[in-house]
């Protein structure tokens, strides 16, 4: 399943990160702001119970989260942005890290750090990365989690390609796919067109 969060703050927000004038800080702080959004869908179903309490005027039963187990996990490096807004949302999340990186001649992604909460396959588990573009990196984590024994993920991206919206639906059928747009193609380079370059360098300046 895919959901794409057409909200006009959402889509506001991406065509400004799109904007090649756009510069580290504005980039950081507008990634950060679309990540809140994003979680702000992903997160719709979270299992809510009622707890009584007085406000100043008079008791009542109100809604509280159950509390059951959450895990963010970032793909590195460009995903951590994302982490680092969202666990501001949900602060027991425990946070777990999967390093990766895309070979450019390749495109496959290569695994070089892989830490997760050791109770991931007690919890609701959101992977984040920026971009989804052949989708290579995000099936390989998705599958180091089940590997790990995570049962119930969803994959939090700002932008795919439909190319990796297809390789998630055939490896990974049982993951949620929320993500504010899904552009055109990929480029002969393996980059989004028409996109936003390349993420991990517009939040680091590494470019
Ligand atoms: O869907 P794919 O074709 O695998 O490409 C997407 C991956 O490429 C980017 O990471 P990159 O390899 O540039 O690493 P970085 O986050 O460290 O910059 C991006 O953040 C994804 O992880
Ligand atoms: O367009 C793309 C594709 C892969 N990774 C990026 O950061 N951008
Ligand atoms: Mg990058």
């Amino acid at each position: 399943m895919v959901s794409v969060v057409t909200h006009p703050l959402v889509q506001h927000k991406l065509t400004l990160m799109r904007d090649v004038r756009t510069g580290v800080k504005e980039f950081r702080e507008l990634a950060s702001e679309v990540s809140l959004l994003l979680a702000y869908e992903a997160m719709r179903d979270l299992e809510l119970t009622t707890e009584t309490l007085e406000t100043p005027i008079q008791q009542g039963d109100f809604p509280v989260l159950t509390g059951k187990k959450l895990a963010l996990v970032a793909i590195l490096r460009a995903g951590l942005i994302m982490t680092e807004a969202i666990v501001t949302l949900v602060p027991a999340a425990k946070v777990g890290h999967i390093g990766l990186y895309r070979d450019p001649e390749t495109l496959l992604p290569v695994a070089y750090y892989n830490k997760l909460p050791a109770d991931i396959a007690e919890r609701r588990v959101f992977v984040t990365d920026p971009m989804l573009a052949t989708g290579g990196s995000a099936s390989a984590a998705i599958q180091s989690l089940k590997d790990a024994g995570a049962q119930n993920i969803t994959l939090m991206c700002i932008l795919a390609a439909p190319e990796g919206v297809a390789v998630i639906e055939r490896d990974h059928p049982d993951v949620h796919i929320v993500v504010a747009a899904v552009d055109s193609h990929l480029n002969d380079h393996g980059y989004i067109v028409p996109g936003l370059g390349d993420a991990g360098d517009r939040i680091y300046g590494t470019k």
